[in-house]
């Protein structure tokens, strides 16, 4: 890294760096080392090398980043189910790895608990949610014997009940909306009253959910689930959200002498996308939330329930660093230097969707140019297509040089479209010096396969 690419705030970090010429606090994997050459390694793999080899844009996923992060989570909060969420980015690998590592998965689809599935991943382990499950969702799940089913709608209870299998209730959580703002954007503050997700604590309907689901032998209820919003970096709104929760777990067993041993948090753990970014404290969330929730109980006579945690983006964003070559530069007539790149919104909607922030990189050359600040456009024809607005990056930036985006794991690639049939990049995972091909890259033929008619 020149002098020039390095953001001021990370500056003073980098002194005191583990790793030499990457700064602390910084969005890339733990194992990112700068190689000769302005080349930077990440699972021991030269991210220029892999680009040459498989091609840009390119998704490298290092392996040990995802298990590192998954045993964090382990070590943190021994006491609590762990599931990682499928929706950040799920491929057959991810599912392994977090297998392996003893976490469980929190599926929101048939598609992903059928990939889940095929993977051996084990059914005790998947919790299926979602506000609109479809009647083939359940009776799927059930049939697979998944684990939990988060009750998000009254009419999925008898429709549920109905799918009963002798001698083996299904286990349920009943979802609640904590009325908590909380998260990077508005579009994904899915806890904030007036949401369409999970039942009103005080409205009633949250009390009438519980008491049909407690109605039906064939249900068993284990507890309720939340889910506040995404890329939360505070504690303070899980606390909040545990108080409220406590509060109607102390409700429930009033009116119907059951203590629930389950509380779920949902997911919503933030992630640096930014050298200097603030980003969850696992440690302090951990400590936090399980003292908070052992007092709150304590206050109401009630037994502590096991505490559920989804994290996806705390899991898989940091452990991907997304490539893409520049094809061309451009000078706009107000002083704008636009580098145009191989992806775009096609890849990572992002940007494009919450005005997301991110970093970059030039890899694979050094350059003493000074500094120049440029927006990273994508190849769509959007003015809205920018990965990373107003980045700095060296003034002799050109058409052949590589970019890297680091914390580029999730919500990049499962939410990527087909956009301009340009295809969705493939996905390479790193680990010890090994770089292996986990995705190809989509393809014409992918989409013509598709077509059955004209
Ligand atoms: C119910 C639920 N759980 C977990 C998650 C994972 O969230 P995050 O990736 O922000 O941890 C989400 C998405 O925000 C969600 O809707
Ligand atoms: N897609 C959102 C996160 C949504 C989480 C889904 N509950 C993001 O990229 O920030």
């Amino acid at each position: 890294m020149t002098q020039a690419q390095v953001d001021p705030a990370a500056r003073t970090a980098r002194r005191r760096s583990p790793h030499p010429g990457l700064p602390l606090g910084s969005p890339w994997p733990a194992s990112a080392r700068p190689g000769a050459g302005g080349e930077l390694l990440v699972g021991g793999v030269g991210l220029a090398e892999a680009a040459d080899r498989f091609g840009t844009p390119l998704y490298v996923l290092d392996e040990e980043e995802v298990r590192r992060r998954a045993r964090a989570y382990r070590t943190a909060l021994p006491q609590a189910q762990v599931l990682y969420a499928a929706k950040a980015f799920l491929c057959s690998a991810m599912a392994d790895w977090v297998s392996e590592e003893g976490l469980g998965l929190d599926v929101c689809s048939a598609g992903e608990l059928r990939l889940a599935a095929a993977t051996g991943f084990p059914p005790q382990r998947i919790l299926l949610h979602g506000n609109a499950k479809s009647p083939e969702e359940l009776r799927l799940a059930r049939r697979m014997r998944v684990g939990r089913i988060v009750i998000d709608g009254l009419a999925e209870i008898p429709r549920l009940a109905a799918l009963a299998i002798a001698d083996t209730p299904q286990q349920v959580l009943v979802r609640v909306l904590p009325d908590i703002a909380a998260g990077h954007h508005s579009a994904v503050r899915t806890g904030v009253a007036g949401q369409r997700f999970g039942f009103r604590i005080d409205g009633g309907d949250g009390a009438e959910a519980v008491d049909r689901v407690l109605a039906q032998p064939s249900l068993r209820l284990t507890g309720l689930h939340c889910h506040l919003g995404s890329q939360i970096t505070e504690v303070e709104p899980y606390l909040a959200a545990l108080d409220r929760l406590v509060g109607l777990l102390a409700r429930i067993r009033d009116r119907h002498g059951a203590e629930l041993p389950e509380l779920d948090l949902g997911g919503g753990h933030g992630v640096r996308y930014r050298p200097g970014d603030r980003e969850l404290d696992l440690a302090d969330f951990a400590a936090r939330t399980t003292r908070h929730l052992a007092a709150r109980c304590a206050e109401h006579g009630l037994s502590v329930p096991r505490l559920i945690v989804e994290p996806g983006r705390a899991i898989a964003a940091p452990a991907a660093v997304a490539l893409y070559r520049v094809l061309s530069v451009k000078h706009g007539t107000d002083g704008r230097t636009f580098a145009a790149v191989d992806g775009g919104m096609s890849d990572n909607p992002r940007p494009a969707l919450y005005g997301s922030p991110y970093a970059v990189r030039l890899v694979g050359r050094t350059s003493e140019a000074p500094p120049a600040v440029i927006d990273v456009v994508g190849r769509h024809c959007e003015a809205g297509d920018v990965l990373v607005r107003a980045a700095d990056l060296p003034a002799d930036l050109r058409p052949g040089d590589l970019l890297a985006v680091p914390a580029a794991g999730a919500y990049q690639l499962s939410m990527a479209s087909g956009y301009n049939l340009v295809g969705r990049p493939a996905v390479a995972a790193v680990s010890g010096g090994r770089a292996r091909l986990l995705i190809r890259r989509e393809t014409v033929g992918d989409f013509q396969a598709r077509e059955v008619g004209r």
